[in-house]
């Protein structure tokens, strides 16, 4: 039975566990180099502490040893193959290396120090050149009034083109500092696990230590029953020696026999105790020479590796600090080189505007002079009317006809015709010169509306964050916006608002009132009285505020109309006369509809439009013509049409928001004592909303509106730009401008042109979730108001430099 016991336990159970503590360490290398290429979550450096692990291993070990040294027999047995002190000076190297990594990845690994400093570098010199950045562009924004837009914008893209490269460069150096760090992270944490394992180990080597002395202690217990056993026999054998007779030769015989075969036994378990024992002490070295193996070659496999990584961390450093202290350098020479070119603009742009401003302020004196001095006249002509009537009165009174009276007649009203010829010369004089200015102005020019945020829009506390800055508000007449744009994700990853500046012939925050607005653009208005053909367009997406604007009771539309009305009776003076006809169209669908036919807009009547190329007008078939005698026929007119329009639209408010509609006033002026004649026309256009519209979503009805809005809006972009192309190339009226790519630029041909004046309102909303509408808006009007006609802008682009 003990036998028994003792053999199953020595020989294959043993080897069986030796196996697979043979193959635990096989596995366990496979397991770290596994963890190594998937890259698991690093520890971090602080919960790292390799050395508590290391020291708890050995003292597991130095338990087993003391236990083992209170047991003579184990100890004598080991001394001669000195299991024990293999396993410590293994376990010593096995430290010794773990703490050699320690004191390579701490020290001598990719070192987060270096790569911490350099970002520090960086971003010192990126702070450094960020204010020279800023300073210069303050300086650049305070002179910027002075500056044409293009100079302006082109500044302010390579700031924050500057900004952005700087700002990569920075994460990009953080990135890779924080994936060296983590590749460090992972290396610690494996081996962090060898360390583990290694532990293990021991205690599975403590343990096996712990059954074996317990099967010594078994067998010594053995060996002492069976002592005790030869005792007794020997004991009852010396007794038996004193009895007398047969039996007792028997009796010997028998205890004999026992105490032999007592003596095999103890033999037996002797054996089979030095049996399992070299058994043991076979696998025990075997087992320790595998696990040495495999950890030295795992030890070696580390080092390896973190000898490359701190080699390729090393060049990838330098590479990428000389790379960005380059670029960074690069960016300050392009910079500087910059500054310096848009200093000699600024000091040319000074001198010129200089010289229009003295110009400017000379016209503007003439133009007082010529008042002051045509009401002088009209207060002579009163005289003489007066004194021409008494003398007449004179005449008939006293009812005789001298040759004197008849005389101071004929000088009276000579006077009086060369007074009438005087206030022609003028009034057309007046006109010149606000033409002039007019144009010096540009014949083309864009303002930008903000409309204010709705009652209902305020009860959405994120809607009402501000997505606009006005950079100039503080001027008399503010220019510029900037608009905090939408979160964009860089080449890199990096996630950043980006801002967008824009500057305009004028820039109306959300305070400003259709009055103040109308006072910008009452000049133009007086332009279409003097003559010219005037278009104010509104542009911008649905609920923008472009009806606000136009339409509304005190909009455009209506202050012009009283303007006109109140000049033209001025006139009426200076010897002109003048009528006022209207009309009031839609275009919608590329088709036009009458406003103010209600039957021919019911059965969709056919409009085809003309061009009198003599008279520079336009008219279009089967559309009413309103003579106007006073505002309220105007009024009156306006109301129709909303209603007719109301009515045409079988989805109202949609139609309304998604068609053009235009008013045209056609303002025509003669004097018949100078035998002159004047026509101006001013249009005043609301276009469709021009939000971003996709065709992917739209189908039938719906896709041919989106059609159309983006036709018609695009041409008019086109348009307007052809025009700016053509006034600068040689051969005027060579170039094609494409006016019948759309019914409303085929319609406006006269009032788009070289000799009309244009105003753009572009209308934008203060929604941050209408963001990129907006900014299309507002990248389509900057294209608008970078086309300059008139010879102020031909004179400006001249001096520009040509890039
Ligand atoms: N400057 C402003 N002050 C006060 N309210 C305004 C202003 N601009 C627009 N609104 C209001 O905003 C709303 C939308 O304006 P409006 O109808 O003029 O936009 P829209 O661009 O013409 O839209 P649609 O393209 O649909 O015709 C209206 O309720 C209008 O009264």
């Amino acid at each position: 039975m003990v036998i028994e016991n003792a053999a199953a336990f020595s020989s294959s159970a043993y080897l069986r566990k030796r196996k697979q503590a043979g193959r635990e360490v096989v596995d366990g290398t496979e397991d770290a180099n596994h963890l190594r290429r998937k890259q698991l979550k690093p520890l971090s450096l602080q919960e790292h502490n390799p050395t508590s692990h290391t020291d708890s291993g050995i003292k597991k070990l130095n338990g087993a040893s003391q236990l083992r040294k209170t047991n003579p027999i184990v100890k004598d047995e080991r001394k001669s193959k000195q299991p024990s002190d293999d396993k410590v000076e293994w376990l010593e190297k096995i430290r010794m290396m773990l703490e050699s990594h320690k004191a390579l990845t701490g020290n001598n690994g990719h070192n987060p120090l270096e790569a911490s400093r350099t970002i520090r570098k960086i971003n010192q010199i990126k702070e450094n050149t960020a204010t020279v950045v800023e300073v210069s562009r303050e300086s650049f924004m305070n002179t910027s009034s002075l500056l044409d837009k293009d100079q302006v914008h082109d500044l302010e893209s390579a700031y924050w083109n500057l900004k952005e490269r700087y700002s990569e460069a920075t994460y990009s150096l953080a990135e890779k500092d924080k994936s060296h760090q983590s590749e460090l992270q992972l290396l610690l944490e494996s081996l962090e696990r060898d360390k583990g394992l290694l532990n293990t180990l021991t205690a599975q080597i403590s343990e096996k230590d712990d059954v074996y002395e317990s099967r010594i202690k078994t067998l010594r217990g053995l060996l002492n029953d069976k002592d005790v056993q030869l005792a007794k026999l020997q004991g009852e054998l010396g007794n038996i020696k004193h009895h007398e007779g047969k039996g007792r030769k028997k009796l010997e015989r028998e205890l004999q026999q026992q105490i032999v075969s007592v003596r095999e036994q103890i033999v037996n378990i002797i054996a089979e105790y030095k049996h399992s024992f070299e058994e043991m002490q076979k696998g025990f070295s075997i087992r320790i020479f595998d696990l040495k193996k495999a950890y030295q070659a795992q030890l070696q496999e580390n080092v390896v590796y973190f000898e490359k990584r701190k080699e390729e961390a090393r060049l990838q450093e330098n590479s990428s600090k000389g790379y960005y202290e380059s670029l960074l350098s690069e960016k300050n020479t392009e910079f500087n080189r910059y500054q310096q070119m848009m200093e000699a603009k600024i000091s040319t742009k000074q001198r010129e505007l200089d010289e229009i401003q003295v110009e400017l302020d000379r016209t503007s004196k003439q133009l007082s002079e010529k008042k002051k001095e045509h009401l002088m006249a009209l207060d002579e002509a009163d005289k003489l009317n007066m004194l021409l009537k008494e003398n007449q009165q004179m005449v008939n009174d006293k009812g005789h006809t001298s040759s004197e009276f008849e005389y101071k007649v004929y000088e009276l009203t000579k006077s009086n015709e060369s007074l009438s010829r005087k206030l022609f010369a003028e009034e057309s004089l007046r006109r010149q010169l606000h033409n002039t200015i007019q144009e010096l102005k540009g014949n083309i020019r864009v303002f930008c509306r903000i409309r204010p945020f709705l009652p209902r829009e305020r009860k959405k506390s994120e809607e009402i964050e501000s997505v606009f800055h006005y950079p100039d508000s503080h001027s008399l007449e503010p220019r510029e916006l900037l608009l905090k744009g939408p979160t964009v994700e860089s080449s890199l990853g990096h996630v950043h608002d980006k801002n967008y500046f824009f500057s305009f012939d004028r820039v109306f925050s959300p305070e400003a009132t259709n009055e103040s607005v109308f006072q910008e653009i009452t000049h133009l208005v007086q332009s279409a009285i003097d003559g010219y053909n005037v278009s104010i367009f509104a542009y911008g997406q649905t609920g923008s505020g472009k009806s606000y604007t136009m339409l509304s009771n005190d909009g455009m539309v209506t202050r012009a109309v009283k303007q006109i009305f109140e000049y033209i009776e001025l006139l009426k003076e200076k010897g002109w006369n003048y009528k006022l006809q209207g009309q009031f169209l839609e275009i919608y669908n590329e088709k036009i509809y009458d406003l103010l036919d209600k039957n021919g807009l019911m059965q969709q009547q056919k409009h085809d439009i003309h061009h009198d190329e003599r008279e520079r007008r336009t008219t279009v078939d089967n559309v009413r013509v309103i003579d106007f005698e006073d505002e309220d026929m105007v009024y009156k007119m306006l109301g129709k049409a909303a209603e007719n329009r109301f009515i045409a639209a079988t989805k109202a408010n949609e139609r309304s928001s998604r068609s053009h509609t235009v008013f045209t006033l056609y303002i025509d002026g003669w004097n018949e004592s100078m035998n002159q004649v004047c026509r101006g026309t001013l249009n005043l256009v609301d276009l469709a909303g021009s939000e971003r519209l996709s065709f992917s979503q739209a189908e039938g009805e719906r896709l041919r509106e989106t059609q159309a809005i983006n036709k018609s809006l695009s041409c008019l972009g086109d348009v307007i730009h052809a025009l700016g192309v053509a006034a600068y190339v040689s051969g005027k009226g060579k170039n094609h401008i494409p006016y019948r790519n759309s019914k409303l630029t085929y319609l406006l041909r006269y009032a788009l042109g070289e000799n009309a004046k244009t105003l753009m309102f572009v209308n934008v909303s203060p929604l941050k979730s209408q963001i990129m509408d907006t900014l299309n808006s507002l990248r389509f009007a900057k294209k608008v108001n970078d086309t300059r006609l008139g010879p102020m802008m031909k004179n400006r682009e001249s001096m520009s430099f040509g890039t």
